[in-house]
């Protein structure tokens, strides 16, 4: 999984780097020729406004403009003044081009941002707004160095960027604004160029697609994890529904519904391959999960807000098996996430989560982080950038999905295909990242017009594309 890096631990590689040997303008021309190159092959028209900031991005961006000249394209910098970083001005210094200041360049066709990168940290000036805007607003293709200007490289946050980047060309690892939004919709394309800083290790990753174990031949269904959704009332089993299918279709060799009685004759109406227990008391529930065959349950989807509900909670919690957390789950424990130490994952939306944790500072990933550590457990925080935060400080980001999965009953199916990974015999963690990764893939198929009930029949083609 590529590593993600805050400003300060890029600084920390970055002086690492140096302290072996690597002079810092070294690494300056090595990140500023390989953006050129990746500007030239992106197809950058030939004449090229760059803006040159006064500290070290801008600094990149001397170089980018001295190594487009020599790939012949007509090249200005439009720079900021005074240059403030002794690497700049030793980059200005090499560059022989024209150098305008504010207000004097023409707009033309190519744009280059070099006006802040990792340094920004604070909304973005009047005069720099809106010299970004005239140059940068019209011009047919617009990449940004490191970053776009404007935008928060920690929390993703915008400070005033004024239009969508074509492509970003950052160095040595992505910073969470290339992945969390709302930055991220900003930076268009995004290439992460090598510029020899080495092996990079970090705590916060990219999801990648998961290695799932290979299909054992003589294998009984128990084998293969036995999944148990716990039902809400009458006339509200849809979710709980989807959960057990998805479940079912992530591989676990058994998926059973646990519902009352009187939610008996409509959940055996819907159901075939899922099982139905009936279970007419929270006694019964309880012994149902003594049955060490179960590998996961899932709580929460349609389950209720009422006293049976909290009671069905609180037995599964007691239980000894690995449980995923959702929905209505949040709500019953509302401002005490404590409550779900027992949970293996929690997967709540914005909402839920705000609800259960409360207005918590920094970014998508801070927040995560410090949520997993509180609730002792695995936390999902759902969203276009879904977060998957351990209570050990790992953190994985996805973006490997699809708008299409903002639907009702998408977040029902991501917890059974997290049961159904867990029954499997994953770790929480690990289940939990190719729980979303597989989800999204899955909504990534279906596109537009999917409905949660796709989401489960497009699994065996997605495992089958990860075998
Ligand atoms: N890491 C690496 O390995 C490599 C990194 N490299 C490059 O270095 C870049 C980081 O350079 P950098 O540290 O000089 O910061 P940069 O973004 O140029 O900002 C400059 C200064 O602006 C200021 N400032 C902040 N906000 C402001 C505002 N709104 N309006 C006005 N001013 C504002 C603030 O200074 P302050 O005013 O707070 O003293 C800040 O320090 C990085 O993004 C990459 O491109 C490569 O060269 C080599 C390898
Ligand atoms: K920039």
């Amino acid at each position: 999984m590529r590593p993600i890096l805050t400003a300060a631990a890029m600084r920390a590689v970055e002086r690492r780097v140096i302290d072996a040997g690597t002079p810092s303008l070294e690494l300056m021309e090595r990140a500023g020729a390989s953006a050129a190159v990746a500007a030239w092959r992106f197809g950058l028209p030939r004449e090229v406004n760059i803006l040159c900031g006064t500290g070290n991005n801008g600094g990149d961006g001397y170089v980018v403009a001295r190594h487009l000249a020599e790939r012949g394209h007509d090249v200005r910098v439009i720079a900021a003044a005074p240059l403030r970083s002794a690497d700049a001005r030793a980059m200005s210094a090499r560059w022989a081009g024209p150098v305008l200041a504010y207000g004097e360049a023409k707009p033309a066709a190519g744009f280059i941002d070099a006006l802040f990168g990792i340094g920004l940290d604070r909304p973005l000036e009047v005069g720099d707004v809106a010299e970004l805007q005239r140059l940068g607003a019209n011009a047919r293709t617009r990449i940004a160095i490191d970053l776009p200007s404007g935008v928060g490289s920690d929390d993703g946050a915008l400070f005033g960027v004024p239009f969508v980047f074509d492509l970003t060309v950052t160095f040595g690892a992505n910073k969470p604004a290339h992945i969390i939004e709302p930055a991220r919709s900003c930076c268009g394309r995004v290439v992460v160029a090598d510029i020899g800083l080495g092996a990079i290790d970090s705590k916060t990753r990219c999801n990648a697609p998961p290695r799932l174990r290979a299909a054992v031949a003589d294998v009984h269904k128990y084998e293969r994890g036995s999944v148990i959704v716990i039902a809400g009332p009458a006339g509200a089993g849809g979710a709980a529904r989807l959960a057990a299918r998805a479940a079912l279709r992530a591989g676990a060799g058994l998926a059973t519904l646990a519902c009352q009685p009187l939610a008996l004759p409509e959940n055996a109406a819907r159901l075939d391959a899922v099982m139905l227990r009936v279970t007419p008391d929270v006694a019964a529930l309880a012994r149902v999960l003594t049955d060490r065959r179960i590998g996961a349950v899932v709580i929460g989807p349609g389950l209720g807000q009422d006293a049976a509900a909290k009671a069905k909670l609180a037995a599964v919690l007691a239980s000894e098996v690995a449980t995923v957390c959702d929905a209505d789950a949040f709500t019953l424990c509302a401002g005490e996430p404590e409550a779900l130490r027992n949970a293996a994952v929690l997967t709540p939306h914005e909402g839920e989560f705000v609800r259960m944790f409360g207005n918590l500072p920094g970014s998508r990933i801070d927040r995560a982080l410090a949520a997993a550590a509180r609730a002792g457990t695995v936390v999902v925080l759902k969203g276009p950038d879904t977060v998957i935060a351990a209570p050990d400080g790992r953190a994985v980001v996805n973006t490997h999905a699809s708008p299409a999965l903002a639907t009702a009953g998408s977040g029902d199916v991501l917890a059974g295909i997290i049961a159904g990974l867990l029954a499997q015999g994953m770790a929480p963690f690990d289940a939990a990242c190719a729980g979303v990764w597989i989800h999204g893939d899955a909504g990534l198929r279906g596109g537009t017009g999917l409905i949660a009930e796709d989401l489960p029949e497009l699994l065996p083609a997605v495992l089958q594309g990860l075998a």
